[in-house]
């Protein structure tokens, strides 16, 4: 057998590994595999293991997926020391940086968001089950040679080590640490489905660290770990009305920030005070978090969305929300709209398609949107209705859903929140809404009068 015959051995090594394989979940190519690396000087594989030690009693199995977090970060905190376990950082191999992403550090507990899915993390290939814990572990080691009867039997060994290996892990770990991973996910859990009953979209926590530090193999922020060095505690802020909940699975009292279904709540603020980072929290609030994380208070309903600028091909695409007419080159009308959409018109139809569908969020970030769909400029054509102008006259075009926007600079948006939160220094604060529009209004008048002097000399 050649470079490619490792993947005929992998029957020979499920025999040889026994008990260690969980044969039900076995899925020859994509779960269990044996590949030569491209370099030439290790094997990489895959291997659905399966650990009879169930979850201990005691432990709520709604919650199993913090437990399986547990065990998996214990896993891989015990790899650099334990040899079973050094495969899966490739540890002995010449390279382990580039397959180092089995043993990365993970705070992410579950998502439904496709994110991260080449991270060991808990998920459909890493759960408890009645008969024990499933899990597919990764790794590569240095190349054994030639697929026959003794790098078989080094791989088969492998593979079964590994097993034995995590199953030790599991043995050590308290069952009190299990049982708080477990809690916290399923507080996140049972808290998401309160929310519409509290009348809130999302909460998040005092405490939260929402800033994150990006690496390697995690390059998404739903999936990266909590930002070092200074990290600024969000907390919620009074003149924005903190609320106090009770965590549903511990019992926990916390206070914090809900936010309201069909608000308008605008993050404000300079410059690189953290608004995004906030809106990017808010929405990895779908998700559930581990201890560490520092989102683990932050939980967000399902089904939020994003509106930004795009640029795509829209067809039967509906506009009406905030175009009265179609501008040239586009045909059809604003209800069905056909041709290459702009910046404006494709965040048009993401913000239309939020309300027509009911979804409890929409998140809007300056950075990203196109701010004439949001505020009215000088040139705007009467034919555009701007965000802003929609939520002052006819709020109930948005309907259900609640709306954030993050943006520092569109001050006539910001004036139609209902709460508007000020970041400093990455910290919250607050100004009340009445205040902002008299700022807002006095500004406007100063203009006038500056515009006025100049027309008159
Ligand atoms: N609470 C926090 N503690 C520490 N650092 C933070 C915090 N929040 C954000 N940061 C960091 O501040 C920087 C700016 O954050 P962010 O991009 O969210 O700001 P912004 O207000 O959206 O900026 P801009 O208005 O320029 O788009 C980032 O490096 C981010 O990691």
């Amino acid at each position: 057998m050649g470079r490619e015959g490792w993947m005929g051995a992998i029957g020979q090594i499920i025999a040889e590994a026994g008990e260690a394989i969980d044969r039900r979940r076995l899925r020859e190519g994509t779960n269990a595999y044996c590949v030569h690396s491209p370099d030439g000087a290790s094997l990489q594989f895959a291997m659905p293991l399966l650990v009879r030690r169930p979850l201990p009693d005691g432990i709520d199995a709604r919650g199993a997926d913090g437990a399986v977090w547990a065990i998996i970060e214990a896993v891989k905190g015990a790899a650099c020391t334990d040899t079973r376990l050094r495969p899966l950082g490739a540890l002995d191999t010449e390279r382990p940086a580039r397959y180092a992403g089995g043993i990365e550090p993970v705070t992410l507990v579950h998502s439904d968001a496709a994110i991260g899915s080449e991270l060991w993390k808990p998920d459909e290939e890493n759960m408890f089950l009645p008969d024990g814990l499933h899990c597919t572990a990764r790794g590569a080691v240095p190349y054994p040679g030639p697929p026959e009867g003794r790098a078989i039997r080094e791989i088969s060994e492998t593979v079964a080590a590994l097993a034995e290996g995590i199953g030790e892990v599991m043995r050590r770990l308290p069952v009190g640490d299990l049982a708080a991973a477990a809690t916290l996910s399923l507080d996140q859990k049972l808290l998401r489905a309160h929310l519409p009953s509290m009348g809130l979209v999302c909460f998040i926590g005092d405490g939260t660290l929402p800033a994150r530090s990006y690496t390697r193999f995690r390059q998404h922020h739903r999936v990266a770990g909590p930002k070092e060095g200074v990290h600024i505690p969000f907390l919620c802020p009074e003149g924005i009305g903190p609320i106090e909940i009770e965590l549903p699975a511990s019992g926990r009292r916390i206070t914090g920030l809900g936010i309201r279904r069909r608000e308008v709540l605008a993050i404000a603020g300079s410059n690189a005070q953290g608004k995004t980072t906030l809106l990017n929290a808010i929405r990895a609030g779908e998700d559930d978090h581990a201890a560490g994380d520092g989102r683990e208070l932050v939980v967000t309903v399902r089904g939020a969305r994003t509106a930004e600028a795009g640029g795509q091909h829209l067809s039967s695409a509906d506009v009406s929300l905030f175009f009265g007419s179609l501008p040239p080159g586009m045909s059809g009308t604003p209800k069905a709209a056909f041709g290459q959409g702009s910046g404006s018109m494709t965040m048009a139809v993401q913000v239309g398609a939020a309300a027509r569908e009911g979804a409890p969020l929409l998140l809007i970030d300056e950075d990203r949107a196109a701010a004439n769909l949001l505020v009215r400029s000088t040139l705007q054509e009467e034919d555009v209705t701007p965000l802003a102008e929609i939520l002052a006259k006819r709020r109930d075009a948005i309907g259900e859903t609640a709306c954030i926007v993050a943006t520092s600079s569109l001050d006539s948006l910001i004036a139609r929140a209902d709460r508007i939160m000020v970041l400093r220094g990455h910290g919250a604060g607050a100004i009340a809404p009445a205040a902002f529009r008299a700022a807002y209004l006095e500004y406007l008048e100063q203009c006038t009068q500056m515009a006025e002097k100049e027309q008159g000399r």
